[in-house]
């Protein structure tokens, strides 16, 4: 079955007008979406744990942000936009306690209630849109009247009205001028940390370090394997965005077509899909978001490892090199 595209015309921001937003977080997408859902004529207000930079910058956004537990009590609609590991203590701690009967519980990504960290009452709603990219492109498409893609789910309609209200959502961030397609939390948990993890960030990135790595090792000059495995690839990618794999094809070489169609298959081949698969079953039975958990729970030692290795990597110093010459480089307009 093909899925259903929802556009602008299937969806009304009627629905939401009247009824007050609470945007809790401020950083990827909690910004992207307080000023577009904003900029849609909506009632925003940006809740916050503490007087820190998210403060700071919604302020200098033109918000009026306010602690978490009043912009609570305020609202009809709660949005999470924390961090996922801070979420389940924000419910229990800023949210739970001011739930009234008939209020939605709104999430951009599925996993603190697919994997049951927020159990919440039978008399809310809980839907969830997420977008299919980073915040600041969330912004930065709708501000120059596009929008970038979401997923829809309901997990609980008390209301009745619970899809509708997603699509209106939807509508306000911009998603819908370009198209939405209804999924469950379950779905969208799983093809979510699957994608991220196996291409989006871990698979593409290591993919190009990797090759980076091989030919510096094989002593060619590390500038130029810079340029060849990791400044190209944005090109590459975004001939792939506008025309598709086949369309990347026909750009490149008929060497490189020859060449990328026999090899490329050679290195991706059956042995990295069986990791894929491993790599599926580990988010699928949970293993994964409980490791997670449990890395959060010790203050996150594998990601600041991760991070300091990666800055202090050849290919990012070589990359700070020649950072001015890629600038000097794009285009103007
Ligand atoms: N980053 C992205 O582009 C995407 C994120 N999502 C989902 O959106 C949700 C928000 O993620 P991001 O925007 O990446 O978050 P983020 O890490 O950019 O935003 C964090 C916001 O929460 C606040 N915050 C951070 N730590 C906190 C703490 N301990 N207590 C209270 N507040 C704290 C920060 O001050 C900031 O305002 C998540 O569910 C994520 O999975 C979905 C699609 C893409
Ligand atoms: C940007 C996005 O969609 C990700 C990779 O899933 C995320 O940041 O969690
Ligand atoms: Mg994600
Ligand atoms: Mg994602």
């Amino acid at each position: 079955m093909v899925a259903k595209i929802y556009t602008d015309q299937d969806a009304n921001l009627d629905k939401i007008k009247n009824k007050k937003i609470a945007v809790l977080g401020y950083g990827s997408q909690g910004r992207a979406w307080a000023l577009n859902l904003r900029d849609s004529g909506l009632n925003v207000t940006v809740g916050l744990e503490r007087e820190g930079n998210s403060w700071k910058q919604a302020e200098k956004d033109g918000f009026k942000p306010v602690h978490t537990e009043e912009a609570v009590k305020n609202a009809d609609i709660v949005i999470f936009l924390v961090p996922d590991m801070v979420q389940r203590y924000v419910y229990l701690e800023k949210v739970k306690p001011y739930l009234k009967e008939g209020m939605d519980l709104v999430f951009a990504h599925g996993f603190n209630i697919h994997y049951r960290l927020i159990e919440p009452p039978k008399n809310v709603d809980v839907y969830m849109v997420a977008p299919k990219g980073p915040g600041p492109t969330v912004r930065d498409f709708y501000t120059k009247g596009g929008g970038v893609p979401s997923l829809i789910a309901v997990h609980q309609d008390y209301s009745g009205e619970a899809k509708e209200k997603a699509l209106a959502i939807a509508k306000g961030i911009g998603s819908t001028r370009a198209g939405v397609i209804e999924t469950t939390f379950k779905e969208e948990t799983e093809t979510d940390l699957f994608g991220e993890q196996t291409t989006l960030v871990g698979g593409v990135m290591e993919l190009m370090r990797s090759a980076f790595k091989t030919l510096v090792d094989l002593g060619y000059q590390p500038e130029v394997a810079y340029f060849e495995t990791i400044n190209e690839m944005k090109m590459i990618v975004d001939i792939i965005y506008d025309k598709g794999f086949s369309g990347m094809l026909k750009a490149v070489s008929d060497t490189a077509k020859y060449g990328g169609l026999t090899s490329g298959k050679y290195e991706i081949n059956e042995d990295v899909r069986k990791r894929m698969l491993e790599i599926a079953e580990k988010i699928r039975s949970g293993k994964f978001a409980e490791e997670w958990i449990e890395e959060y729970g010790r203050g996150s030692p594998t990601i600041k490892e991760g991070m300091e290795e990666v800055e202090n990597s050849l290919e990012e110093q070589t990359g700070r090199r020649l950072k001015e010459l890629i600038e000097r480089g794009k285009p103007k307009s």
